[in-house]
């Protein structure tokens, strides 16, 4: 069985309170973005053993630790039965980018196990696994544009059509740690809820919708900003940071789509 996992940018992004698990609330709308790895699971009948095989992008850290193994031995411990899978994971979405890709491979993975082995888990039951694999895997089991708080596990449907639009994601290949990233900011109330304003027409969230993260990164990597500000010179209707970054997304009117030239090293994807 082989699936796609896509990646999310952050529409807005407010770090609202240090709580006592370590952990920030925060407030954020999550938008799926058809840039996708491919994963596929096949049940292993050779031998007892699970096996994880990568292509494309490589992952940094061990292959013990990567997302989709964890997913796999976090239902293995409640389903002693699962049995033994070979992974193939064809990475493409930039890792450490705020792109949340590692974090949707993760939550590929339980929706995967769950209806290759007919665990019948519901999707509650489902985001409650995805959080214990990290704050962004909730998102993907319902993968539909979503206001986010507390963690970002608790969501909210919104009807957001950017269909007559198209995104330019621009990534300069600078991995950001996200743990550093929470460090750098001091969390406060927003003068807006993100709620309100996401229903507003998409010329006026340049005037009121931020990513809090976007200053520190900034100033500790002032080419992310220059992307930023490029892209509004070439006419994108809003541009922001996603997530902790380094990726920057600009949205551009349909048929508006200017030629960029990016140095070579650059990740860039026009969808
Ligand atoms: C910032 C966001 C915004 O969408 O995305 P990315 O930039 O990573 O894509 C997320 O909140 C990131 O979620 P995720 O990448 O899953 O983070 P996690 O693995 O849960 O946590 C990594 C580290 O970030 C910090 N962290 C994360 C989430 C949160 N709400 N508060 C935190 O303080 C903690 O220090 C934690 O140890
Ligand atoms: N399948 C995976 N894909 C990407 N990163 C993974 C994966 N499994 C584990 N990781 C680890 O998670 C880290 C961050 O993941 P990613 O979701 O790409 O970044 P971000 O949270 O910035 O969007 C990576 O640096 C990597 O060490």
């Amino acid at each position: 069985m082989i699936v796609f996992p896509n990646c999310k940018i952050n529409l807005g992004l407010n770090i609202l309170k240090k709580r006592p698990d370590g952990f920030h609330d925060l407030q954020t709308v999550f938008y799926p973005i058809g840039l996708q790895d491919a994963l596929e699971i096949v049940q292993n009948g050779q031998n007892n053993e699970t096996n994880f095989h990568l292509t494309g992008n490589s992952i940094e850290g061990k292959t013990e630790d990567n997302i989709c193994l964890k997913a796999y031995y976090l239902l293995k411990s409640d389903f002693p039965d699962l049995p033994p899978v070979n992974f193939h994971l064809h990475k493409v979405i930039p890792t450490g980018a705020g792109l949340g890709g590692g974090s949707s491979d993760g939550a590929f993975t339980l929706l995967l196990l769950n209806k290759k082995f007919n665990l019948g888990l519901t999707e509650d039951q489902l985001i409650s696994y995805a959080l214990t694999l990290g704050s962004d895997c909730p998102f993907f089991i319902k993968n539909v544009p979503s206001f986010a708080t507390s963690r970002g596990e608790v969501m909210k449907e919104v009807i957001l059509d950017l269909s007559s639009f198209f995104f330019v994601i621009v990534n300069p290949q600078i991995h950001i740690n996200t743990g550093w990233a929470f460090s750098k900011i001091k969390p406060g109330n927003q003068p807006y809820s993100l709620l309100d304003v996401i229903n507003s027409p998409i010329t006026e969230w340049k005037n009121y919708i931020t990513n809090d993260f976007e200053w520190p990164v900034f100033e500790a990597f002032p080419e992310v900003k220059q992307i930023k500000e490029l892209l509004y010179n070439k006419g994108a209707v809003f541009a922001s940071m996603s997530g902790s970054g380094s990726t920057v997304y600009g949205i551009f009117e349909k048929g508006t789509i200017p030629s960029f030239s990016f140095p070579d090293h650059y990740f860039l994807k026009v969808i």
